[in-house]
C-alpha cells in the first residue's frame, strides 16, 4: 500500500497509510543517543518476529510505543519501515504496562499460573492509554483504511477507533490465550474489555478453544446470538453487525529462517557451540523470555531429577537455558529470576563436572542468526510452557532443521500444539512424565527423527506467517487484498460501467460478500456489503444478482437479500 500524503492533516502526522498496524510494542526499542545518533534495538518476543514480514510487505505504518518512557519521537522509517511512536508516562510505564497489561491481564489471560492483581487506578491509566493509540491510529489512518490492532493490552482500541472513524475496516489479533468464562470474569471490567473488543469487524485468536471461550463470554454477558464464528452486535444506529471470532494459527518465515540456518556462518557456529559446550552426545536447548508462563523450572527440575537419579549423565546430556530479560520490574518477574538462578547454581553444583556443564544459563536476547546456531546445535528443544498463547521458538526450531533432525518436546498447553501435532507431547505439570519423555527425546532412534521432523516441516512451512496474515486480512476484507488502494484504472472502469443504462451487478457471496467461515451456515455479509448492496437495488435500472454455488434456500438464509428484485 502507499502512503498518500493528507495536506489537512497534522503537520507531524502528514501521511496517512491504508494499513495501519498497532501494538503496543514497536519492532525496535529505544537504547540511548539523541537526533541523527538515535540508537534502537530490536524489541523482544514472539509478535515482533511475526509482524515484521507483515509489515515490510505492505508499506503500512506501524504505530506503538519505543520501550522507554518519557521520551517523545516523530514518526520516522526503520528498515523500510514507516514507525508512529506512541509517548508512555513513567507512570504510566507502570500502571498501564507493568500494571494492568502484564500483572492483571497477563497473568488472568494464562490460567492464572500467577495470581493477578486488580487496581482501579490501573484500569484508568489502561483506558487513557487505550485512548492514545486510538487517537494516533486514527490520525495516520487514511479514508477506509484497515487498521490491525495488536494483542491485550490495547483491546479497547477497536471500539474507540469504530466510533471515531467509521469508516474503517477494524482487525483485531490476541497473542495470547482467551481465558474460560470462569477465571475471565473476575476481571471487575470485563463487560468494557469485551465491549471495547467487539468494536473490531474480525477478532483473531491463536486457538479455536480461544475463540470459543470468547464467544461464550459475548454470550454471558451481553445476551447476544453467536452463530459459530459470527456474533450479532447491535450497532450504534440499531443496526445489527456482524462480527467474526474465530482462530488463525500465527507463524513465522519458515523460509527466512530456514535460509539463514543454511548459511556457512551459522553451521559454523553451531559447531562451535558444541564444542564449547565439552560435545556432549545430546544439547538439550530451552529459549524463552524469562516469564512464569514458559515453565522453565518444571523443565529444570525434571533435568536435575534425571542427573540425580543418574538416568542421565552430564557427559551424555547437558541443557541450554536462554533466559531473554522481560519485565523485569514486576515483581513476579524477579522473583521467578532469582528462583531460576538459584536453580541453576544447585543444578550445576551438584551435578557438572569440569569441562561438562550440568545447565548453561544465559540471561540474554540474541540477534536472529545466533537462535538459528543454537537451533541448530541442539538435538533436544525443549519447550515446556505452562500456557503459551502460540510460541513462536518451537516453529523457528522445525524451520531450522533443513537436515530433518533434531525432536521437539513440546508442551499441550502451548497454541503451537494445535498444530504440531508430531512433537513429542508433554504435560509439563506432571514432572514423572516430563522426565519420561525427556529420556524418550534423548535415546529417540534416527529414523524415528527423522520421520518426524519432516511432518513437523510439512506443517510450519505450509503455515507459515504470511499465509496467517492473508488468511487474516481476506477474513477481514472479504476480498482477499486491502480495500483503499483502488487503482485509478479500476476507479475509471467502475465509473464507465456505472453510467451504462440497464445494469445487471453479479456478485459472489462466500469469500466476496461475506468473509470465509469454519461453518458455512455461519456466512454473513460484512455490513459494507450489504450496505452497497441496499444502495445499488435502490436503483431503477439496475439489478443485483447473488452468484452461488450454494443450494438456492441455503443462499437466501445466509444472504438475507434486502428486495425480491434481488
Ligand atoms: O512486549 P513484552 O512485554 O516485552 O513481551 C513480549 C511479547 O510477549 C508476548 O508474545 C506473544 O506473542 C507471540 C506471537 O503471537 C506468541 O507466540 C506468544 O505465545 C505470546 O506470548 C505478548 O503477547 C506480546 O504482546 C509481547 O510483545
Ligand atoms: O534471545 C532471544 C530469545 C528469543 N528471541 C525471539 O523471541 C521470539 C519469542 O517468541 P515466542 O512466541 O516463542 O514467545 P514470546 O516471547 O512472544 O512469549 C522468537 O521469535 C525468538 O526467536 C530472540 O530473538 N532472541
Amino acid at each position: 500500500m502507499k502512503p498518500e500524503t493528507d495536506s489537512e492533516a497534522d503537520p507531524i502526522f502528514d501521511t496517512t497509510y491504508d494499513m495501519v498496524v498497532v501494538s503496543n510494542r514497536l519492532p525496535v526499542d529505544y537504547v540511548g543517543g539523541d537526533g541523527a545518533d538515535t540508537r534502537w534495538k530490536v524489541s523482544p518476543g514472539g509478535l515482533v518476529t511475526a509482524l515484521e514480514p507483515v509489515m515490510r510487505a505492505n508499506e503500512g505504518a506501524w504505530v506503538g510505543w519505543a520501550g522507554v518512557a518519557d521520551r517523545e519521537f516523530d514518526p520516522f522509517e526503520h528498515d523500510g519501515i514507516s514507525i508512529v511512536p506512541v509517548p508512555l508516562s513513567e507512570d504510566e510505564l507502570e500502571e498501564y504496562y507493568e500494571g494492568f497489561s502484564n500483572d492483571t491481564l497477563w497473568p488472568l489471560y494464562h490460567d492464572v499460573i500467577a495470581p493477578p492483581s486488580f487496581h482501579r487506578e490501573w484500569w484508568d491509566a489502561y483506558v487513557r492509554v487505550n485512548r492514545r493509540f486510538a487517537e494516533t491510529a486514527a490520525r495516520v489512518a487514511a479514508p477506509g483504511a484497515v487498521v490491525w490492532v495488536q494483542d491485550y493490552q490495547l483491546q479497547l482500541v477497536p471500539r474507540m477507533l469504530r466510533e471515531s472513524r467509521p469508516d474503517l475496516v477494524i482487525g483485531f489479533f490476541n497473542h495470547i490465550p482467551f481465558p474460560a468464562y470462569g477465571i475471565y470474569s473476575q476481571l471487575p471490567w470485563r463487560r468494557q474489555v469485551i465491549d471495547g473488543l467487539l468494536g473490531a469487524d474480525v477478532i483473531g485468536f491463536q486457538r479455536a478453544a480461544d475463540a470459543g471461550n470468547f464467544s461464550r463470554a459475548v454470550r454471558r454477558l451481553f445476551g447476544y446470538k453467536t452463530r459459530g464464528t459470527v456474533l450479532e452486535v447491535p450497532g450504534a444506529d440499531g443496526e445489527m453487525r456482524h462480527v467474526v471470532a474465530r482462530h488463525f494459527p500465527i507463524s513465522i518465515d519458515a523460509a527466512a529462517f530456514e535460509e539463514l540456518a543454511r548459511t556457512p556462518e551459522v553451521q559454523q557456529r553451531a559447531r562451535e557451540i558444541r564444542r564449547s559446550l565439552g560435545d556432549p552426545e545430546v544439547v538439550m536447548l530451552g529459549v524463552d523470555r524469562l516469564d512464569y508462563t514458559k515453565g522453565i523450572r518444571h523443565r529444570m527440575k525434571a533435568f536435575g531429577e534425571l542427573l540425580r537419579d543418574e538416568r542421565l549423565s552430564v557427559q551424555q546430556a547437558t541443557l541450554v537455558q536462554v533466559a531473554s530479560p522481560s519485565r523485569e520490574r514486576v515483581e513476579t518477574y524477579r522473583q521467578l529470576r532469582d528462583e531460576i538462578e538459584l536453580m541453576v547454581g544447585r543444578l550445576n553444583g551438584d551435578h557438572a563436572a569440569l569441562g561438562h556443564p550440568a545447565i548453561t544459563y544465559l540471561h540474554h536476547g540474541y540477534p536472529r542468526q545466533e537462535m538459528a546456531a543454537l537451533y541448530l546445535a541442539a538435538d533436544v528443544m525443549l519447550v515446556t510452557a505452562l500456557r503459551d498463547g502460540m510460541n513462536l521458538v518451537a516453529k523457528e526450531y522445525v524451520a531450522s532443521r533443513y537436515d530433518d533432525d533434531g525432536v521437539l518436546l513440546l508442551s499441550e498447553f502451548t497454541g503451537a500444539s494445535d498444530e504440531l501435532r508430531q512433537a513429542v507431547l508433554v504435560n509439563p505439570h506432571d514432572i514423572e512424565g516430563l522426565k519420561d519423555a525427556m529420556v524418550e527425546a534423548v535415546n529417540m532412534p534416527p529414523r524415528e527423527r527423522a520421520r518426524r521432523m519432516r511432518a513437523l516441516r510439512r506443517r510450519v512451512i505450509e503455515n507459515d506467517v504470511a499465509n496467517w496474515s492473508a488468511t487474516f486480512l481476506e477474513t477481514l476484507t472479504g476480498v482477499g487484498k486491502i480495500p483503499g488502494g483502488v487503482s485509478d484504472a479500476l476507479r475509471g472502469a467502475v465509473s464507465r460501467l456505472a453510467q451504462t443504462p440497464r445494469l445487471l451487478v453479479a456478485l459472489d457471496f462466500d469469500g466476496t460478500l461475506a468473509p470465509l467461515v469454519d461453518r458455512p451456515e455461519d456466512a454473513r455479509a460484512t455490513d459494507r456489503a450489504r450496505a452497497a448492496i441496499e444502495r445499488m437495488s435502490e436503483h431503477e435500472d439496475t439489478r443485483v444478482a447473488l452468484v452461488s454455488g450454494r443450494a438456492l434456500d441455503s443462499l437466501k438464509e445466509v444472504a438475507s437479500p434486502p428486495s425480491p428484485r434481488c
